[in-house]
């Protein structure tokens, strides 16, 4: 009974629960999404069918429907949705991450991957993270010295930022322009499932103020992009290439002028791809951070297998160098555990379907809202074993599972098309970042508290941080 009411044209669509009259299943998501979609899919299946207000969505949920809808038929469901943030965000889609399937994007992301986001595109900000990463230890270690307590969230996101501000804009932190609160507002907005993006109609009225405060954001954040803009075309005598430095000079250039018609880039082209890597590279990798950093805690025994693999590795002589990053094999099982527990956007970014389909025997409509729940994969027993909820790294050890988008049990950078450019950029420094705050450290809980008893609570966005910031008392372990 329930497949013949999941039926369209007569099609069969995926198994789901049935949809309220105007908002569909909109009620069922609730403040953690992941959560109450994993829920469902426990009950109706890994590829899942819901409505949201109006809009077609199919949630994917294991390992094998991850496969079939990012790689088998990539090409048919690499398109984005048009939501109301991203719209306004960036100028009507002309970033990459919301740009719609097509030459645009296409040439957007070439432009990217090519020459933003390169391996030694990345390889040559090495000297800047060292930098600024020192400069973080340095002012950890005072605080060591006098008993104090850090809050480590603020100073690892701080860190982050600083390394994204010079990479994307040139900027240094003297003149830091409340970046990250703004990135964060944004993921927040595209994050979030408005209304209006599933009932146009409420949309149009704007009961939840959506839209005004879209613009706010949005306003405040392309005025700090247009000043920085400005400022390069004054002076470009800048040492390190920055990537505002790399785009201003394809302004007013057909991006590939092979292409019918020609699109060239302009100012709005320009300001809306800075805007996605800044939202992309800000609150990412200092997320995945400082989730690691709660369960080290919460696992005093992998802390101290960590350590000692830092150790017999680097020595307590010196800090850890991006050059030690590929020995510490311990370290890469620890990431990976991390991102299998929290990942960073744990439903991916919306995808949509760009034609009609059938997978498995079920009609996906053309332009359904295609959600891959990663976080409902890496918390599956049948994928992980029974000891899915336990942080253990060790089950990587002789797995030959990567963080690249080849094994759809771990997905933390998608797959596919539209999987992360900023692969590279990111895991070095969260590598980084973490080997060194645990090399350098030890760390324990403030006021006597048990690791056991840390707040593990999330905030849902399109991508998930710590409700609370994590706040540890830390003790300089090195002898230089
Ligand atoms: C630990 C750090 C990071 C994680 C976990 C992460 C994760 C992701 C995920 C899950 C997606 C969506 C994939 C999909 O929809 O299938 C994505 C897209 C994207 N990421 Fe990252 N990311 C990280 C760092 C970065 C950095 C540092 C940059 C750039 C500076 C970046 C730039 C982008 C862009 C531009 C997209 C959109 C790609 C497209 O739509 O074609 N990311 N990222």
């Amino acid at each position: 009974k329930a497949d013949q009411k999941h039926t369209k044209n007569g099609r069969k669509l995926p198994p789901g629960p049935q949809p309220l009259p105007i908002i569909g299943n909109l009620h069922q998501l609730g403040n953690l999404p992941h959560h109450n979609l994993q829920k469902l899919a426990q009950k109706y299946g890994p590829i899942m069918s819901l409505r949201l207000g109006s809009v077609p969505t199919i949630v994917v949920s294991s390992p094998q429907t991850a496969n079939l809808f990012l790689k088998t038929h990539d090409t048919n469901f690499a398109s984005r949705p048009k939501l109301q943030a991203s719209d306004y965000l960036t100028f009507g889609r002309k970033g990459i991450a919301f740009a719609e399937y097509g030459p645009y994007w296409r040439n957007m992301r070439k432009l990217c991957t090519l020459q933003l986001l390169s391996a030694s595109k990345t390889e040559s900000f090495s000297g800047l993270r060292k930098e600024e990463l020192g400069s973080m230890v340095e002012s950890v270690k005072k605080l060591a010295v006098a008993g104090e307590v850090v809050n480590v969230s603020r100073k690892v996101g701080e860190l982050v930022e600083d390394i994204a501000t010079v990479m994307i804009l040139g900027k240094r932190k003297d003149d830091r322009y409340e970046l990250k609160g703004l990135a964060e507002k944004v993921l927040n907005l595209i994050g979030a499932f408005n209304l209006g993006d599933y009932v146009p109609f409420l949309g149009a009225l704007d009961l939840q103020g959506f839209k005004r405060h879209t613009k706010e954001v949005s306003n405040s954040i392309h005025q700090v992009i247009e000043k920085i803009l400005t400022e390069h075309e004054q002076d470009n005598n800048s040492q390190q290439r920055d990537f505002v430095d790399i785009l201003l000079p394809l302004m007013n250039q057909p991006i590939n002028p092979q292409d019918m018609p020609v699109y060239p880039i302009d100012r709005t082209n320009i300001k809306a791809i800075l805007l996605d890597l800044i939202v992309a590279a800000f609150d990412t990798s200092a997320t995945a951070i400082e989730w690691t950093m709660s369960e080290l805690i919460r696992h005093p025994r992998v802390m101290k297998l960590l350590q000692d693999e830092l150790e017999s590795v680097v020595g307590m002589d010196k800090m850890v160098e991006e050059k030690d990053l590929g020995k510490l094999s311990y370290l890469d099982m620890v990431v990976k555990e991390s991102f299998r527990l929290h990942p960073v956007a744990p439903l991916l970014v919306p995808h949509e379907s760009i034609e009609d389909t059938t997978i498995e025997g079920y009609y996906i409509p053309k332009k359904s809202r295609i959600i891959v729940n990663t976080w409902a994969i890496g918390h599956d027993p049948n994928v992980w074993s029974k000891n899915v909820e336990e942080f253990y790294p060790e089950r990587f050890m002789d797995s030959k599972i990567d963080l690249k988008g080849h094994d759809f049990e771990l997905l933390p950078f998608g797959s596919g098309r539209r999987m992360c450019p900023g692969m590279q950029s990111g895991l070095i420094t969260v590598r980084l970042v973490l080997a060194q705050l645990v090399h350098c450290f030890n760390w324990e809980l403030p006021h006597g508290l048990n690791p056991k008893d840390i707040d593990m609570t999330e905030v849902f966005g399109l991508t998930v941080p710590r409700a609370n910031h994590l706040v540890l008392k830390p003790t300089y372990r090195l002898l230089c």
